[in-house]
Order: C-alpha cells, then sequence, then structure tokens
C-alpha cells in the first residue's frame, strides 16, 4: 500500500523525529537522497549544467545542498535565488562548493532543474517572481526534478490555484504527500520518487491511500472446493433501456469477467435481445413491469447503466434500492437519486460511482469546483450521503467516511471513451456480490479496471468491450 499524508501530519512527524537528532540531519538525508535521484536522471553528472530554482524556505535548502553533492561530482551548479530570503547556510555551502548565483535565464540552457522554489510551506498560488520563474523552467529543455512536492501544487489537496511546475520526476522526501496523487496536483508530479528520512515510526494514519498489485491480489476472493455458482455470489445487473443498449452489454460483460458466480440480468426487451446474443451465459428476465418478483435472489446489484430516467426507470430503481444487499448505484440511477433523494434511504450499503458532473449534480455545486478539489468532494459526499462514493476520472477516487481516500493510480486516458464506466460499474458489483465491502470492492474494481485499460489499449486506442474482456488478464497479471 501506498500511503500519504497532509502537510500538518508531515509536519508533526519530521519535529518529533528532528527532536531526536542532531541539527539539520534530516536535510542532510533529504539532500543526499535527492542529489542520488538527480545524478540518475542525469547519467553522467561530470559537465552536466544543474540550475537550482531556490525559493525561501527549506525546500531550498534541500536544493542548495543536493547542489553542492552534484557540484562536488563536477557538475556545473547555477542557483537561481527567487526568495525574499535564502537558506545561508546551503548558499554558503554552494558557493564553496564552486556553485554560482545566475538570473533566471539560466534555466533554458540546464540539462537538469531542480525545483526547490516552495514544498510543503506553500500557502495559495504560486506568487512573483516564483510564477514567472515556473513558466521559464517548464519550457526549458532541462529534465525537471521537483523538490518534495512540484511547486504551486498543494501538498494535502492536490489542488494548483495557480501556476505550477511541470515535473519529470518528484522526489518527495519521507512520505508520499497526499496532492501528488490527487489530481490535478498529480498530473504534475512525473514518476514519484521517495526518500527515506526516517519518519516511518512518527507517522500517523494516512490520509490517502494507494493500493498494489500485492494488496489487489490479497482483496480479491478466490473460489474455493467447495464454492458454487450461488456462494460464488449473484450479481444483479438493471440496466440499458429501449434506447440504450449498449450499457447493459458492457455492464453485464464486466460483471460476468470479474469472477461473480452467475448474473442475473433484468431489462426491457430491446437489451435483453442484446445482452442474450452476447452473452449466453447471463441468466435474463425481460421486464413489461418495473418489477423484480420472480428474478431470484442476488447478493449485490448494478443500477442504473443506460437505464434511462423516466417512471420505469425510477420504479425500476425504488424496488432495487428497497432490497436488503449492496447496490452500486451508476449513471442515470445517480440522475433518479440527485431527483429523489428518499431512493438512498436504506440500511444495507450502497456504492455510487459518479464522475465529476454527475457528483456536482448530486451535491448541487458547479462541476468545476468538483474537478478543483476532487478529494474533498468526493470526502463530503460520503459524510453527506452516508455512502461510499466511487469518483470517477483520471485519477479515480474511492471515499468512505473514516477511511483513507483510496486513490487508483493504475488508470489510464485511454479509458476516456464512451462506456467504460459501464463496465467498471459491471466489474465492482461483481465484487461487491462476491462479499468485498463496498470500499474494497470500488477500490479494487478501479485498480482491475485501470489495469484492463493498459492491457486493452497497449499503445492503441481502445475498444470498450476488450477492456472487459481483459479484465482477466489483468487479475493474472497481479501475481
Ligand atoms: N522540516 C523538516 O524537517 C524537513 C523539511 N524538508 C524540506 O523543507 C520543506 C518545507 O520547508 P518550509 O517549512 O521552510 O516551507 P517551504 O515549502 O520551503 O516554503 C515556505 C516558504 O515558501 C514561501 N511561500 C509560501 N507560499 C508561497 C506562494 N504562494 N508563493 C510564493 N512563495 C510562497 C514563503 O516565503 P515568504 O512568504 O516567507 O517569502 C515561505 O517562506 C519541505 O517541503 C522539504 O522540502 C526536508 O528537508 C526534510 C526535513
Ligand atoms: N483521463 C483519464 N485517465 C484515466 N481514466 C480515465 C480518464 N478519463 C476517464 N477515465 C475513466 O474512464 C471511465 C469513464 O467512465 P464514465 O465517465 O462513466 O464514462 P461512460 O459513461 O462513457 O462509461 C471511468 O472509469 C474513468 O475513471
Ligand atoms: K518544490
Amino acid at each position: 500500500m501506498l500511503t500519504a499524508y497532509t502537510a500538518d501530519q508531515i509536519r508533526a512527524a519530521e519535529q518529533a523525529l528532528m527532536a531526536r537528532l542532531p541539527d539539520g540531519t534530516l536535510m542532510e538525508r533529504a539532500a543526499a537522497g535527492l542529489a542520488a535521484c538527480c545524478a540518475a536522471m542525469l547519467g553522467r553528472v561530470y559537465g552536466a549544467r544543474v540550475v537550482l530554482l531556490v525559493g525561501s524556505g527549506d525546500n531550498g535548502g534541500d536544493a542548495l545542498y543536493a547542489g553542492v553533492r552534484l557540484a562536488r561530482r563536477g557538475a556545473q551548479v547555477e542557483a537561481v535565488l527567487a526568495g525574499s530570503k535564502v537558506h545561508e547556510a546551503g548558499l554558503a555551502a554552494l558557493r564553496q562548493a564552486g556553485g554560482r548565483v545566475r538570473g533566471i535565464e539560466a534555466v533554458d540552457r540546464a540539462d537538469l532543474v531542480v525545483d526547490g522554489l516552495v514544498g510543503i510551506g506553500v500557502t495559495g498560488a504560486l506568487r512573483e517572481p516564483y510564477a514567472k520563474a515556473v513558466a521559464r523552467a517548464n519550457q526549458g529543455p532541462g529534465l525537471v526534478v521537483a523538490v518534495d512536492v512540484p511547486s504551486g501544487v498543494d501538498a494535502s489537496t492536490g489542488r494548483v490555484p495557480g501556476a505550477a511546475i511541470q515535473a519529470h520526476v518528484t522526489v518527495t522526501m519521507g512520505a508520499c504527500k497526499t496532492g501528488l496523487l490527487i489530481d490535478p496536483g498529480a498530473g504534475y508530479t512525473g514518476r514519484l520518487e521517495l526518500v527515506d528520512i526516517g519518519l516511518g515510526a512518527y507517522l500517523p494514519d494516512p490520509d490517502v491511500a494507494a493500493l498494489t498489485d500485492g494488496d489487489v491480489a490479497d482483496l480479491l476472493p478466490e473460489p474455493g472446493a467447495e464454492s458454487d455458482k450461488y456462494r460464488r455470489g449473484v450479481v444483479g445487473v438493471a440496466a440499458g433501456s429501449e434506447e440504450y443498449t449498449g450499457a447493459a452489454v458492457l455492464a453485464v460483460g464486466g460483471a460476468l469477467h470479474a469472477g461473480a458466480g452467475m448474473v442475473r440480468y433484468v431489462g426491457t426487451a430491446a437489451p435483453v435481445a442484446q445482452v442474450r446474443s452476447h452473452w449466453p451465459e447471463a441468466v435474463i428476465t425481460e421486464l413489461r413491469e418495473p418489477s423484480l418478483d420472480g428474478v431470484g435472489r442476488v447478493q449485490a446489484w448494478v443500477l442504473g447503466p443506460g437505464l434511462g430516467t423516466g417512471d420505469f426507470a425510477h420504479e425500476l430503481a425504488r424496488r432495487v434500492l428497497a432490497s436488503d444487499v449492496p447496490v452500486l448505484v451508476d449513471a442515470d440511477a445517480l440522475t433518479l437519486v440527485s431527483r429523489d433523494p428518499t431512493l438512498l434511504r436504506r440500511s444495507a450499503p450502497v456504492l455510487i460511482t459518479p464522475h465529476a458532473g454527475e457528483l456536482a449534480r448530486l451535491m448541487r455545486v458547479p462541476r468545476e469546483r468538483v474537478e478543483a478539489s476532487r478529494l474533498e468532494h468526493a470526502r463530503r459526499a460520503a459524510a453527506d450521503l452516508g455512502v461510499t462514493v466511487l469518483l470517477k476520472g483520471s485519477t479515480t477516487l474511492v471515499a468512505e467516511q473514516d477511511r483513507p481516500v483510496r486513490v487508483n493510480r493504475t488508470g489510464t486516458p485511454a479509458l476516456a471513451t464512451g462506456g467504460t464506466g459501464d463496465v467498471l460499474a459491471g466489474v465492482a458489483g461483481a465484487l461487491l456480490a462476491q462479499g468485498l465491502s463496498c470500499y474494497d470492492a470500488g477500490s479494487c474494481g478501479a485498480y482491475l479496471h485501470g489495469l484492463a485499460g493498459r492491457l486493452a489499449a497497449d499503445g492503441a486506442p481502445l475498444v470498450t468491450a476488450d477492456v472487459a474482456a481483459a479484465i482477466p488478464a489483468a487479475i493474472r497479471s497481479l501475481s
């Protein structure tokens, strides 16, 4: 599990650790790790042009001391001092090692730019002259390594209120910061490198966490010798309509490939015909009325993809949500729920799977506000609605009250294509039916969906149905 922390959590841990160590030890460790990463990025240090962007805090100190180490290995190190003050001891050490102070134009000929403008101490949008320095460094020819956090990214939230460094690599000290995993900040981070400065024992419970292959492999249920199709979990899919038949096919496809013992599909004539021809293994009930009578027992429902938002869909949604099993609420069912919040009054678990626009509608706020503060809105929706929230997007989040928000890191922009959300609903629904909690089903579902998206795309545009078909390969790739 990759765990991440807010700036306040990191500061508290650093203070506890620092109290036991001689002054300067942590910065020394940070600088040593940073210099090693810089050297690896450069390949050859001797003769390389390294430009340090130095702000007025300890983030600048890290950059200066890393610069000292690189200068001693023969790099030509230049420091651009952008702050109202500077870490004086660091600057003196750099000068002694042969480093020089230069103007911002130095970035135009840098092989490597080290962004030490600001780290966890940032407040609000970058001020001048930092913002101009950032714009110039982003346009320059050199590789860019961010110290601790790309300057301009809020370490605790991932918000980017103004200019920010676009890093190729971010070398983060002691522990990962929340803002490096959450968009928009995650999009500025590049590859993430963690330098161990000995903080581990002092860290509290994480703010957010990202699953790894091993975590997902451990969480996924494995059928045992005593399994039968009912014990493995039956997932009900209430999706599709006369107008939208494809969503039903994709959601059932996702569920079938994610290990459900059986999929029961309910829908009207047109989607029933499509589901029947694509998936002979699904057990189908054709609905003339919005009723679940005679459908048979399921362990979890997937409700909503392509369902429509008329009276028929509303009544079907009401009946599904009146059941006593977990329900995944997606797409059109989210529209129904935002119109009629009483639908969510139930005691069994609910996993909602909105994208930013759907969550904005549910929370009655502008979409841009959700996009800018995804973490805050996912958390707030989980608390206000009393449900588990899977907020889709370039980094998908799974929020549940009193748990670290799970961030999915397997996604790929190739998934930004019609119908992939329907597949995800089926996959996560199948995991719910197999007994995973909403929190685990949502986060493992997003993880497998992302891996499957990568496998299906393999460097080219993907066809959505291939994402469902690639779920078994994604599961195999975990071990
Ligand atoms: N503590 C430790 O043990 C360790 C800490 N470590 C390192 O220290 C870093 C934290 O250092 P920190 O606390 O000095 O804060 P930091 O991020 O340098 O920024 C503060 C300065 O930024 C400025 N500033 C703020 N907002 C701004 C804005 N919008 N636009 C422009 N400027 C703005 C503000 O300047 P001022 O307004 O005072 O001129 C303030 O002085 C941490 O990220 C890690 O790299 C590691 O070495 C490991 C050990
Ligand atoms: N840029 C991106 N990077 C990674 N994943 C993405 C990106 N854009 C969209 N996705 C994923 O693609 C899926 C799209 O789902 P959704 O918005 O419901 O679309 P649809 O309704 O067409 O199925 C979600 O799982 C989302 O997380
Ligand atoms: K920085």
